[in-house]
Parts: structure tokens; C-alpha cells; sequence
């Protein structure tokens, strides 16, 4: 068998083109074009290349990006004076505060310094809080663009066996949320898990989140399954992901490849956070396909 080949490339644009289509209708009724703000702290070259990309998309779609670059020594009280004025200037409906900072700051406490409305990356725990008890909030950018890609490729989700390796706060367990959400019946694997091939065997639905290149193999997987890898590893051998593309390719049913996969949908999907922050804020109904 080989699988088919999910292209998360197409599918963010597609998402980023309906989301320009939802601004430009917003702007007309409300006379307001709605704005992102990024803060990226230090030169770490892989995070500027994505605020670049972020704030890039938010001008195709029709919004504001705002930039905010700060040196490397910058301290975690000033940073959070920032966080502050942000949280109160009208003219901004998403903040992102990219990830990871230099260690001198605590994130955690960066990222509960926004205003959980503004945080169209839904990392506050206000907004892990909504997702785990199914109020509306932001949910976090990449499981939302797997869940968007899994939904697309398999229709219903509903009864499946889906298994998420990893267990972040930014990834693993937004990601098992959210398939619980779509009544899946879900198992998160991790480092501990006993057999972890056995475990992984058993899903139709698999989602790699670990950070180990090639790490899941063809020989892990139930024939058919779906697979959705996440990983994104720097190695000699270029960008790989978690899962064994060629080898998992020869069993799954339908695969993500790194790069065109789920990270472009994270991207896309900050947009569309960022766009429905604004909707809300004024009232503006949302298109529920979004
Ligand atoms: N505040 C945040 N920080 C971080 C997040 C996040 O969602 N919010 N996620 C990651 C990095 N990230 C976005 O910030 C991100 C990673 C990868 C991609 C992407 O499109 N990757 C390409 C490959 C590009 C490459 O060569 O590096 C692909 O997979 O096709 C987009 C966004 C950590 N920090
Ligand atoms: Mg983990």
C-alpha cells in the first residue's frame, strides 16, 4: 500500500484564502480591520523565520500585523509591561508571544499575562481550561490545524481509535481534547507508555508528538490508519518528522509529510484565531467551518 499523501500546504491555504474572504466581509459591516501582534525575544533563526511567515499572513489576509523585536537581555518585568499595554490597546485582538524564550524568563508566567481573549495561540490556562470542559476559547494553533486536517480527510471522526504520542501542553493534550471533542476514543502514549508499538497499533487515528526523528515505523501501524506527525526535527539529514515517512508510508492509509504538512496549518490557523478574536470582540458572527 502507499499511502496518500495529506497536503497540509493546500489546505492552509485554503484556509488562510476563506478566512482573507471572512476579513474583508468583517471590515465592510464593522468599518475595523482587525490586528495581530508578535513578540519575539532573542535571534533564535528558526522563530524569526516564523514571526516573519506570521506577520506575512496576517497582511495577505487582509489584517494588521504589528511587530515587536527584543533583544536577547530583555528582562521578564519589562517583557511583561509589554504584555500589558498590549492587553489594553484596542486596536489589537491577537497576541502571540513566540516560543521558546530565553531562560532567564518564565514563560508560564509571560503567557497567563495576556488577556485570555487576546490569546489567539490558547496557551493561557484560562483558555486550556475552556477546551477541557468545552466553552469557546482559543485553542492552540497546531492541534487545531491536525484536528482541521484529520476532519478533512476522514469526514466523521466518531468512534475511531485515535492515539496521540507526546503529552505537551502545547500539543499532546490539546490534541486528545480535541479528539475526545469529535468522540474519538482516545489514548495519549508518552515515555512511560509499556509497548508502545502495541498501543500505537490499535489507532486509526495516530498523531506523533514526541520530537524523536523517524521515531514511529511502518511495522508500528494498524494498515489504513491515518497518520498525522507533528515533528519537527532538525537532523544531518535535513527537516524530519517523528514518523518514518517512507517506511509508515508502505502501511498507513493517509500520512502528513515534514515540511507541508501540520506545520503550515499552524500558521493558518493562527490567522483564523486571530480573525475570530475580532469577530467576537464586536459581535460578528462567525462562519462555524472556520
Ligand atoms: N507562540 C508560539 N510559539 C511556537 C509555536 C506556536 O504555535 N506558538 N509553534 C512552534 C513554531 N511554529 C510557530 O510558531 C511553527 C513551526 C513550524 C512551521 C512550519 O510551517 N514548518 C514548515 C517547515 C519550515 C522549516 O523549514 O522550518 C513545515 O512543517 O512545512 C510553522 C510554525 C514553536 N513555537
Ligand atoms: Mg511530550
Amino acid at each position: 500500500m502507499s499511502a496518500r499523501r495529506i497536503d497540509g500546504k493546500a489546505a492552509a491555504l485554503a484556509l488562510r484564502q476563506q478566512v482573507a474572504a471572512e476579513v474583508a466581509r468583517f471590515q465592510g459591516t464593522t468599518g475595523r480591520v482587525p490586528g495581530l501582534v508578535t513578540v519575539l525575544v532573542g535571534e533564535d533563526p528558526a522563530s524569526a523565520v516564523y514571526v516573519r511567515s506570521k506577520g506575512r499572513a496576517t497582511v495577505e489576509a487582509g489584517m494588521q500585523s504589528f511587530e515587536h523585536k527584543l533583544p536577547a537581555d530583555t528582562s521578564e518585568a519589562d517583557l511583561l509591561a509589554l504584555v500589558e499595554r498590549l492587553n489594553a490597546d484596542p486596536t489589537i485582538d491577537g497576541i502571540l508571544v513566540q516560543l521558546p524564550l530565553p531562560s532567564h524568563i518564565d514563560a508560564n508566567k509571560v503567557l497567563t499575562r495576556i488577556d485570555p481573549d487576546k490569546d489567539v495561540d490558547g496557551f493561557h490556562p484560562v483558555n486550556a481550561g475552556r477546551l477541557a470542559i468545552g466553552l469557546p476559547g482559543f485553542v492552540a494553533c497546531t492541534p487545531l490545524g491536525c484536528l482541521k486536517l484529520l476532519r478533512a480527510e476522514l469526514g466523521d471522526l466518531s468512534g475511531k481509535d485515535a492515539v496521540v504520542i507526546g503529552r505537551s501542553n502545547i500539543v499532546g493534550k490539546p490534541m486528545a481534547l480535541l479528539l475526545l471533542g469529535d468522540s474519538c476514543t482516545v489514548t495519549i502514549a508518552h515515555s512511560r507508555t509499556r509497548d508502545l508499538p502495541a498501543v500505537v497499533r490499535r489507532a486509526d487515528i495516530v498523531v506523533a508528538a514526541v520530537g524523536r526523528p523517524n521515531m514511529v515505523k511502518g511495522d508500528w501501524l494498524k494498515p489504513g490508519a491515518t497518520v498525522i506527525d507533528v515533528g519537527i526535527n532538525r537532523t544531518d539529514d535535513g527537516l524530519v518528522g517523528d514518523v518514518d515517512f517512507a517506511d509508515a508510508s508502505t502501511v498507513a492509509g493517509a500520512i502528513t509529510p515534514v515540511p507541508g504538512g501540520v506545520g503550515p496549518m499552524t500558521i493558518a490557523c493562527l490567522i483564523r484565531n486571530t480573525f475570530v478574536s475580532a469577530a467576537r470582540r464586536e459581535g460578528f458572527t462567525v462562519n462555524p467551518q472556520l
